[in-house]
Protein backbone atom coordinates (compact mmCIF):
# COMPACT_ATOMS: atom_id res chain seq x y z
CA UNK A 1 0.00 0.00 0.00
CA UNK A 2 0.88 3.69 -0.42
CA UNK A 3 2.55 6.02 1.81
CA UNK A 4 0.41 8.09 3.92
CA UNK A 5 -0.86 11.20 2.14
CA UNK A 6 -0.44 10.02 -0.96
CA UNK A 7 -3.43 9.19 -3.53
CA UNK A 8 -3.00 6.76 -6.86
CA UNK A 9 -4.50 8.10 -9.73
CA UNK A 10 -5.15 6.12 -13.25
CA UNK A 11 -3.68 8.28 -16.23
CA UNK A 12 -6.01 9.46 -19.19
CA UNK A 13 -3.29 10.47 -21.20
CA UNK A 14 -1.02 7.55 -20.72
CA UNK A 15 -3.89 4.64 -20.24
CA UNK A 16 -2.24 2.58 -17.80
CA UNK A 17 -0.22 4.18 -16.18
CA UNK A 18 -0.82 5.18 -12.82
CA UNK A 19 0.50 8.64 -11.20
CA UNK A 20 0.36 9.78 -7.96
CA UNK A 21 -1.02 12.85 -5.61
CA UNK A 22 0.27 14.01 -2.32
CA UNK A 23 -2.93 15.04 -0.60
CA UNK A 24 -1.16 18.05 0.85
CA UNK A 25 0.52 19.67 -1.88
CA UNK A 26 -1.54 18.80 -4.80
CA UNK A 27 1.74 18.12 -6.79
CA UNK A 28 1.54 14.97 -8.70
CA UNK A 29 4.36 12.43 -9.62
CA UNK A 30 4.97 9.17 -11.98
CA UNK A 31 7.44 8.06 -9.43
CA UNK A 32 6.24 5.75 -6.30
CA UNK A 33 6.45 7.34 -3.51
CA UNK A 34 8.17 5.84 -0.79
CA UNK A 35 7.78 8.20 2.25
CA UNK A 36 4.61 9.89 4.11
CA UNK A 37 3.56 12.67 2.55
CA UNK A 38 4.13 15.54 5.09
CA UNK A 39 1.97 19.19 5.25
CA UNK A 40 4.89 21.02 4.60
CA UNK A 41 3.92 23.57 8.01
CA UNK A 42 5.39 26.65 6.00
CA UNK A 43 2.91 26.02 3.54
CA UNK A 44 0.40 26.31 5.80
CA UNK A 45 -2.32 28.79 6.17
CA UNK A 46 -5.39 30.02 8.38
CA UNK A 47 -8.25 32.46 8.19
CA UNK A 48 -11.35 33.14 9.08
CA UNK A 49 -13.99 35.01 6.36
CA UNK A 50 -17.21 36.09 5.86
CA UNK A 51 -18.54 35.03 2.88
CA UNK A 52 -21.77 37.47 1.40
CA UNK A 53 -23.21 35.71 -1.28
CA UNK A 54 -24.84 36.90 -4.77
CA UNK A 55 -27.01 35.97 -7.79
CA UNK A 56 -23.90 35.22 -9.39
CA UNK A 57 -22.42 32.54 -6.67
CA UNK A 58 -21.65 29.29 -7.87
CA UNK A 59 -24.22 27.81 -4.95
CA UNK A 60 -26.90 30.54 -4.21
CA UNK A 61 -27.95 29.62 -1.20
CA UNK A 62 -27.32 30.10 2.24
CA UNK A 63 -28.22 29.03 5.95
CA UNK A 64 -29.35 32.36 6.23
CA UNK A 65 -32.40 32.04 4.07
CA UNK A 66 -34.79 29.72 2.73
CA UNK A 67 -34.63 29.81 -1.49
CA UNK A 68 -31.80 30.95 -3.52
CA UNK A 69 -29.91 34.14 -3.11
CA UNK A 70 -31.23 37.00 -5.18
CA UNK A 71 -28.92 40.10 -4.37
CA UNK A 72 -27.19 41.44 -6.81
CA UNK A 73 -23.11 41.67 -6.79
CA UNK A 74 -23.32 45.30 -6.09
CA UNK A 75 -25.55 44.66 -3.17
CA UNK A 76 -23.37 42.21 -1.85
CA UNK A 77 -20.16 44.25 -2.45
CA UNK A 78 -22.21 47.49 -0.14
CA UNK A 79 -23.18 44.93 2.41
CA UNK A 80 -19.69 43.19 2.85
CA UNK A 81 -18.17 46.81 3.39
CA UNK A 82 -20.68 47.49 5.45
CA UNK A 83 -19.11 44.45 7.94
CA UNK A 84 -15.45 45.45 7.23
CA UNK A 85 -16.05 49.08 8.04
CA UNK A 86 -18.11 47.69 11.48
CA UNK A 87 -14.94 45.91 12.19
CA UNK A 88 -12.54 48.66 11.25
CA UNK A 89 -14.44 50.52 14.12
CA UNK A 90 -13.68 47.73 16.50
CA UNK A 91 -16.29 45.01 16.34
CA UNK A 92 -15.33 41.49 16.43
CA UNK A 93 -14.98 39.98 12.77
CA UNK A 94 -15.51 36.12 14.35
CA UNK A 95 -19.16 38.24 15.52
CA UNK A 96 -19.67 39.47 12.43
CA UNK A 97 -18.99 36.18 10.60
CA UNK A 98 -21.12 33.96 12.74
CA UNK A 99 -23.84 36.05 12.09
CA UNK A 100 -23.91 37.35 8.85
CA UNK A 101 -21.44 35.05 6.84
CA UNK A 102 -23.74 32.75 3.86
CA UNK A 103 -20.88 29.97 4.13
CA UNK A 104 -21.40 27.15 6.95
CA UNK A 105 -18.12 28.27 8.12
CA UNK A 106 -20.48 31.02 10.39
CA UNK A 107 -20.90 28.57 13.35
CA UNK A 108 -17.18 28.39 13.67
CA UNK A 109 -17.18 32.25 13.89
CA UNK A 110 -16.01 32.24 10.10
CA UNK A 111 -12.68 30.16 10.78
CA UNK A 112 -11.96 27.50 8.31
CA UNK A 113 -9.20 25.56 10.40
CA UNK A 114 -5.89 25.33 8.16
CA UNK A 115 -5.06 24.35 5.09
CA UNK A 116 -2.37 23.86 2.63
CA UNK A 117 -1.83 25.13 -1.14
CA UNK A 118 -4.25 23.81 -3.87
CA UNK A 119 -7.49 23.55 -1.40
CA UNK A 120 -8.99 26.90 -0.88
CA UNK A 121 -10.11 28.37 -5.16
CA UNK A 122 -7.17 30.19 -6.63
CA UNK A 123 -8.22 33.87 -5.76
CA UNK A 124 -9.26 32.98 -1.92
CA UNK A 125 -5.44 31.40 -1.09
CA UNK A 126 -3.79 34.04 -2.88
CA UNK A 127 -5.69 36.47 -0.82
CA UNK A 128 -4.82 35.04 2.06
CA UNK A 129 -1.45 34.56 1.38
CA UNK A 130 -0.35 37.79 0.69
CA UNK A 131 -2.09 38.79 4.25
CA UNK A 132 0.03 39.30 7.50
CA UNK A 133 -1.59 37.33 10.35
CA UNK A 134 -4.26 39.56 12.29
CA UNK A 135 -4.37 41.30 8.85
CA UNK A 136 -7.90 41.91 7.11
CA UNK A 137 -8.66 41.36 3.35
CA UNK A 138 -10.49 44.03 1.36
CA UNK A 139 -13.46 42.62 -1.04
CA UNK A 140 -12.30 38.86 -2.15
CA UNK A 141 -14.14 37.43 -5.16
CA UNK A 142 -14.12 34.19 -5.74
CA UNK A 143 -17.00 31.49 -7.60
CA UNK A 144 -18.41 31.48 -4.28
CA UNK A 145 -19.17 35.27 -4.25
CA UNK A 146 -17.72 38.23 -2.01
CA UNK A 147 -15.43 37.80 0.58
CA UNK A 148 -13.12 39.64 3.46
CA UNK A 149 -10.77 37.52 5.06
CA UNK A 150 -8.96 37.86 8.05
CA UNK A 151 -5.81 35.79 8.06
CA UNK A 152 -4.94 34.03 11.52
CA UNK A 153 -1.81 31.90 11.34
N1 LIG B 1 -11.92 23.91 4.92
C1 LIG B 1 -11.83 23.26 3.75
N2 LIG B 1 -10.67 22.80 3.29
N3 LIG B 1 -12.99 23.08 3.08
C2 LIG B 1 -12.98 22.78 1.65
C3 LIG B 1 -12.77 24.10 0.93
C4 LIG B 1 -13.27 24.00 -0.49
C5 LIG B 1 -12.86 25.29 -1.21
N4 LIG B 1 -13.70 26.41 -0.79
C6 LIG B 1 -13.32 27.66 -1.12
O1 LIG B 1 -12.34 27.90 -1.79
C7 LIG B 1 -14.18 28.82 -0.63
C8 LIG B 1 -13.31 29.82 0.12
C9 LIG B 1 -13.48 29.49 1.57
C10 LIG B 1 -14.81 28.73 1.73
C11 LIG B 1 -15.21 28.42 0.34
C12 LIG B 1 -16.40 27.91 -0.11
C13 LIG B 1 -17.55 27.36 0.67
C14 LIG B 1 -18.78 28.27 0.67
O2 LIG B 1 -19.09 28.57 -0.65
P1 LIG B 1 -19.81 27.50 -1.65
O3 LIG B 1 -19.01 26.22 -1.60
O4 LIG B 1 -21.24 27.35 -1.19
O5 LIG B 1 -19.69 28.20 -2.97
N5 LIG B 1 -17.28 26.93 1.97
C15 LIG B 1 -16.57 25.77 2.12
O6 LIG B 1 -15.88 25.30 1.26
C16 LIG B 1 -16.75 25.04 3.44
N6 LIG B 1 -15.98 23.79 3.44
C17 LIG B 1 -16.27 25.88 4.57
C18 LIG B 1 -16.67 25.29 5.90
C19 LIG B 1 -18.02 24.94 6.14
C20 LIG B 1 -18.36 24.44 7.39
C21 LIG B 1 -17.40 24.29 8.38
C22 LIG B 1 -16.07 24.64 8.12
C23 LIG B 1 -15.71 25.13 6.88
C24 LIG B 1 -12.93 25.12 -2.69
N7 LIG B 1 -11.82 24.68 -3.27
O7 LIG B 1 -13.96 25.41 -3.27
Amino acid sequence: SLPEGWTARQSSSNPGKTYYINSFTKQSQWEVPTEAAEPHSEDMMRCSHLLVKHEGSRNPKSWRQDGVITRTKDEAMELLMGYRKRIEDGEDFGTLAKEFSDCGSARNCGDLGPFGPGQMQKAFEDATKVLSVGEMSGAVDSDSGLHIIKRTA
